[in-house]
């Protein structure tokens, strides 16, 4: 449980906020517990207000303060934020990253503290439907796994992996996923659109078909194949269109994107 440990979040942008809500919303933790670190003054009252968080301009501070330690900066922000927090960990704290490409070595080398989960969220824990993949420093002992596995079950679902090499795979399907499907959506509203549909009716129309479909996927477990051919009637609509999308190359276009992304998480960790 979280109930006697102290929160520290530095880098409070999207994600660190997110996971400072998800954890109150569930009430993992008290305000009290929690301690924003981010250099701008206006952040700073704006998140004191909105969740009644204390916070501080001060890495170190907040790095001393915390039993727990959620790194949420940009991954460009390493080389200067990390070294600030060298000696500021108890040997019993646990780091937890959200930051793409960076290695557990890089976070354990800057920082001088080797117990860190690397975790890879999205930005659905704004309201705890995220999907993160995390893994653990070798050797980290189950408590502090136990930890780890509540801060990020408090944004959504939350999957383990051994090998930290899946990090940045996950970097590009899963976390950076949300922005493939909104750009989807976007087009296909702006297709309504294009058709004659008033713009509301076609975001309405997109996004419930989304959803419907997510959640039949789901609850059907058919292979998603099979569930595109039963939209698919013989000389019909669907057929039609797969076509133009295939012609398109709209699979390779999507995965060509993926691996731009996988490539880039990895370059951000310095390979
Ligand atoms: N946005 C997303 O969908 C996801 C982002 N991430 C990771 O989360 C991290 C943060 O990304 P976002 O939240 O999108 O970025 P963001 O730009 O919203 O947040 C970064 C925050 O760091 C703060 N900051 C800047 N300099 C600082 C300093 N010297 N000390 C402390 N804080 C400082 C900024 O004021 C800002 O609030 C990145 O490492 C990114 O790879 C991970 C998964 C998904
Ligand atoms: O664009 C990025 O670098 C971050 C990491 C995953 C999603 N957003």
């Amino acid at each position: 449980m979280l109930t006697n440990l102290n929160i520290a979040i530095i880098g409070t942008g999207t994600m660190g906020e997110a996971v400072i809500g998800g954890l109150l919303q569930a009430e993992l933790v008290q305000p009290s517990q929690v301690l924003a670190a981010t250099p701008r003054p206006e952040r700073r009252r704006e998140l004191s207000q909105r969740w009644g968080i204390a916070t501080t301009g001060d890495n170190r501070e907040a790095a001393t303060w915390g039993n727990v330690v959620i790194l949420g900066i940009k991954p460009q922000m390493t080389e200067q934020v990390l070294p600030q927090l060298n000696g500021a960990f108890q040997s019993d704290d646990l780091i937890v990253s959200v930051l793409a490409g960076v290695k557990m070595r890089q976070i354990a080398e800057a920082t001088g503290h080797s117990a860190i989960a690397r975790s890879m969220p999205n930005t659905p824990a704004q309201i705890a439907e995220g999907i993160t993949v995390w893994t653990a420093s070798k050797g980290l002992d189950q408590a502090r796994r136990g930890w780890a596995k509540i801060v990020l079950s408090a944004i959504g679902a939350e999957v383990e992996v051994e090998d930290e090499k899946f990090m940045d795979m996950a970097t590009a399907l899963s976390g950076t996923g949300p922005a493939y499907v909104f750009m989807v959506m976007e087009a296909l509203i702006d297709a309504g659109v294009h058709m004659g549909f008033p713009r509301r009716i076609a975001a309405q129309l997109v996004e419930q078909t989304v959803i419907g479909a997510v959640r039949y996927s789901a609850q059907s477990g058919k292979h998603v194949a099979e569930l595109r051919n039963m939209v698919t009637s013989p000389g019909g609509t669907t057929a039609a269109a797969l076509y133009e999308l295939e012609k398109g190359r709209l699979r390779t276009v999507l995965a060509d994107g993926v691996w731009a992304a996988y490539r880039r998480a990895r370059e951000l960790g310095g390979e």
